[in-house]
């Protein structure tokens, strides 16, 4: 088998519908921040403080391609599309699924998060802009779910059947 690949902005679900999914289908998962987290030993918000966007930007591509191969799906962060040659890397390598959730929805899931350091202190237009920015990237895949007031139950099942 090809790898899953779960892509979207912050919060539209993916490390949440990874996980279900993985029971659902009996595939083993991996989060690429969790995966980041482990390999440095820092958390996503120190590695943002001490070595700055650019960096993290790299350790996510290093990632990708560490996990090349991997028979399962892969949970990514939000900003891995911003970068081509990431998105040119997952198509070729498995399915690429859109979680798609609306700014508004994606607000209220983490109003209280304080650990993704690129919504910190930001305004709703300043994130609504951040969204808006990226879409065409995740646009770049090979199939969309709309996650917006859906369960992840009804998640799961959605894309179970559009497998
Ligand atoms: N379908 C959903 N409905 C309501 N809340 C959700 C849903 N999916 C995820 N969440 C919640 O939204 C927050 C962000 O989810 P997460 O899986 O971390 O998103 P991502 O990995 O895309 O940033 C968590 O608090 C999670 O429990
Ligand atoms: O959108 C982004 O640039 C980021 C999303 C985060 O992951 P989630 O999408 O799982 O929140 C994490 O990789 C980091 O804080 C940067
Ligand atoms: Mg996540």
């Amino acid at each position: 088998m090809t790898a899953i690949y779960l892509t979207g902005f912050m919060g539209a679900g993916k490390t949440t519908i990874g996980q279900a999914l993985s029971i659902a289908l009996g595939l083993d998962v991996v989060d690429t921040d969790t995966y980041i987290e482990q390999k440095t030993g820092k958390k996503i918000r120190d590695i943002f403080v001490e070595s700055g966007e650019k960096a993290f930007r790299g350790m996510e591509t290093d990632a990708l391609k560490e996990l090349s191969g991997y028979e399962g799906i892969i949970t990514t962060g939000g900003g891995i599309v911003i970068k081509e040659e990431n998105r040119k890397l997952m198509l070729k390598e498995g399915t690429v699924i859109f979680l798609y959730c609306e700014p508004s929805e994606v607000i209220n899931r983490l109003k209280e998060d304080r650990t993704r350091p690129l919504i910190l202190n930001k305004t709703e237009s300043d994130i609504a802009k951040m969204f808006q920015e990226r879409l065409p990237f995740y646009k770049e895949n090979t199939f969309e779910v709309n996650t917006t007031s859906k369960t992840v139950e009804n998640i799961v099942n959605e894309i179970q059947s559009r497998l």
